[in-house]
């Protein structure tokens, strides 16, 4: 499997895809719903669902995951869907949704890192790295269709996206809140932001743990549309098409001038950052803080 980052990542998890996978459907195909003609076919795994249409080159990749919640499987499941359209000719495109109610995505799998050994936290880390490498780097147009809550790591997937259209629901939040958990988003994370927003709002954000109301995310320009929860996706599709009707090579060199900069700061320092990563969460305090953020979001459903 081609990497992003060339020969030094090489996770358990992404060495053996398939074994994650076993008893999942991915790589089998069958009619997507209502479908039947040409390019209706859709494929996914256990976490992530595609609806390729091949007829607009667009497919919408839909996350199914509790919470959405980035574990090391959904992880991995998300790389091998994106691999397997980048490496199909037909495809230009990719719609990022979600398939749980009221939640886009949770951000980082917080049970990924929490009563794990170095280990694990570091092959979680990478796997992580990965994702953000691909999806930032990716030639495909990437459009997240953001319908439900988006904080933390689900904001970075987000941004890794070329575009973002927001549900107008004052509970869909979004930003990058790891302050207010008592961590600290790594300078990929940061770096990502102020590209996005710029320095000053993303040194404010980024400080207060701001999770912004969409009228506000609006604003910041943290997302490019706003509008009413059942129009999302067509609004989602509309965006595509304007960004579809750039010839590809040209739209393609300008987003790697534009972004080449900030995916190769990671590559350089992959390694250290993982370092920082495993011994930050594996303090014993950020160990205890994680149980008992985890053990709130669980009393806080009953
Ligand atoms: C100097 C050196 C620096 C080194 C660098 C350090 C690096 C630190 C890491 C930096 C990166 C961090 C990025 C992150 O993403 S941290 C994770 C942040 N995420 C959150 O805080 C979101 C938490 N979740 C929620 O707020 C809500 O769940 C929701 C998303 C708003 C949805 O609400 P809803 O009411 O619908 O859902 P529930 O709350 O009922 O949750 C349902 C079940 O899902 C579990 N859950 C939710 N989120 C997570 C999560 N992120 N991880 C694990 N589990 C999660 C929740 O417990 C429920 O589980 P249950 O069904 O078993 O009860």
């Amino acid at each position: 499997m081609a990497l992003a980052s060339g020969v030094r990542f090489a996770p358990r998890a992404l060495l053996r895809p398939w074994a994650l996978l076993r008893g999942t459907t991915l790589g089998r195909t069958e009619p997507a719903a209502g479908g039947g003609g040409d390019g209706a076919r859709r494929f996914g795994s256990q976490r992530v669902l595609v609806e390729p249409d091949a007829a607009s080159g667009v497919a919408v990749m839909k996350l199914r995951n509790p919470s959405n919640a980035l574990s090391l499987e959904l992880l991995t499941e998300l790389v091998i869907s994106l691999e397997k359209l980048e490496n199909d000719k037909t495809f230009r495109g990719i719609i990022l949704t979600s398939d749980c109610p009221r939640v886009f995505c949770a951000g980082l799998d917080l049970t990924e890192i929490c009563g794990r050994n170095p280990a694990h936290c570091a092959e979680y880390w990478k796997a992580m790295q990965e994702l953000w490498l691909r999806m930032y780097l990716s030639s495909l147009v990437l459009v997240a269709a953001i319908n439900g809550a988006c904080p933390a790591g689900g904001c970075i997937i987000a941004l890794s996206c070329d575009c973002r259209v927001l549900a107008d629901n004052p509970k869909y939040r979004i930003g990058l809140n790891e302050t207010l958990l008592g961590i600290i988003a790594p300078f990929w994370l940061k770096d990502t932001y102020v590209n996005t927003i710029g320095h000053r709002a993303s040194e404010q954000a980024l400080q207060l743990g701001s999770l912004f109301p969409p009228a506000e995310a609006l604003q910041v320009g943290l997302v490019d549309q706003v509008v009413p929860e059942d129009q999302v996706q067509s609004t989602a599709l509309s965006e595509m098409a304007r960004w579809l009707a750039v010839p590809d090579h040209a739209r393609q060199l300008t987003k790697n001038m534009m972004r080449k900069a900030t995916a190769d700061r990671l590559l350089r320092q992959r390694d250290a950052d993982t370092q920082n990563f495993v011994s930050f969460v594996c303090r014993d305090s950020i160990q205890k803080s994680l149980q008992a953020y985890l053990e709130k979001l669980r009393q806080r459903k009953g």
